[in-house]
């Protein structure tokens, strides 16, 4: 790791805090006797740069959880991944966590690279106190004076709007809310570079999603922090993320400013999803997609949504279409949008 690793100045400044290359995370799993290889994500590329919040869209099974285990580092078998890099500016030349040392690892974990998953107990030890799971955590790496860091615990949890009684709770003894609240104070309080934040607000109802996520935008604004942000919800897309990746079937089908998407979708089934969002006053009946998302064990040859695509011709049944700039800053894989988009 490097020494600097997590403070950008100069050059590093212009650099992405997190570059994923064609990355291939494939299922490898057996029924009597036959292998499969489900392809959940499959030749995905994009960047995440520093400072930002970054989303990613797509329906169930589109591969957003797959692509975050490979990010994270979390590969257990089934997963593999079979090809492609990622890689993190503050621990350069492994491509990708899960090709790190350990120790590593473990130094960048909290301190780098830390998570807010929907639910919270993944990260909560449901039989110790809230304030343990500080100590566990974040002790390690902010350290110094015990009596100091519990102050800075308790002003970190005053940014969340939590009193510090919370801290001699257990999980179970605070509302959905509030324990997601404690979660994003554990997962930003050593101030790390990037934060993983997978479908966080997904389980709250709509008043505290909204406070929840003003708080994502106000700790990340005031650290700096590049967050990669997934969620189905392009409502909650709409409200927090700079920039949008839209995945289907495993692949990135487009990418732009988050207003940009909304404004002007290209992808076919980019238009799908932000026209079938409801609309105060819109009473006027949505048109189904038709047809089913792929089985990645055996996904449609070519682009993997042209079963499905209202614009399909026959190029798209025979080639991959890669992602290629429509505009500046806004990638979009479609042979209907970019007529030269073969790889
Ligand atoms: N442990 C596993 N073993 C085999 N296949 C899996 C496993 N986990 C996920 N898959 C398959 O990988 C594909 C992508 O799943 P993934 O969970 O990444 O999608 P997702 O977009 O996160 O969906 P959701 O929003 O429902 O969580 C799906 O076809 C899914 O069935």
């Amino acid at each position: 790791m490097q020494a600097n690793a997590g403070r950008p100045d100069g050059d590093q400044e212009a650099q992405p805090l997190l570059s994923v290359r064609d990355l291939q995370a494939y299922y490898r799993t057996s029924h009597s006797g036959v292998r499969r290889g489900i392809r959940a994500v499959d030749g995905v590329s994009f960047k995440v740069r520093r400072g930002e919040i970054y989303g990613l869209a797509g329906e169930s099974s589109s591969g957003k959880t797959t692509l975050i285990k490979s990010i994270a580092g979390a590969i257990r078998p089934p997963l593999e991944i079979v090809g492609g890099s990622i890689e993190f500016a503050f621990l350069p030349g492994y491509g990708g966590l899960h090709r790190a040392p350990r120790e590593d690892v473990e130094r960048i974990r909290w301190r780098h690279l830390s998570y807010i998953m929907q639910g919270s107990m993944s990260v909560l030890n449901p039989v110790r106190r809230i304030k343990s799971s500080f100590v566990d955590f974040a002790y390690p790496h902010i350290g110094g004076n015990r009596t100091q860091f519990e102050q800075q615990v308790v002003d970190h949890l005053a940014r969340v709007k939590l009193d510090p009684s919370v801290l001699a709770a257990f999980p179970h003894e605070l509302s959905g809310g509030m324990r997601q609240r404690v979660a994003l104070a554990l997962a930003t309080i050593c101030r790390p570079g990037f934060v993983i934040a997978d479908e966080p607000t997904t389980a709250l109802d709509v008043v505290v999603q909204k406070e929840v996520l003003g708080m994502i935008r106000g700790i990340q604004r005031e650290t700096g922090s590049s967050v990669l942000f997934v969620t189905h919800d392009m409502g909650v897309h709409a409200h927090i993320t700079d920039r949008l990746a839209i995945m289907y079937a495993g692949r990135l089908v487009e990418e732009a400013a988050t207003a940009e998407i909304f404004r002007n979708p290209q992808h076919p089934y980019t238009k799908h999803l932000i026209s079938s969002l409801p609309r105060i006053g819109d009473d006027a009946p949505r048109q189904g997609l038709g047809g089913t998302p792929p089985n990645l064990a055996d996904p449609p040859s070519g682009c993997r949504f042209h079963p499905r695509c209202p614009l399909a011709s026959e190029i798209c049944s025979r080639e991959v279409p890669v992602m290629r700039e429509a505009a500046a800053g806004h990638r979009v894989a479609c042979f209907a949008v970019i007529k030269d988009n073969k790889a």
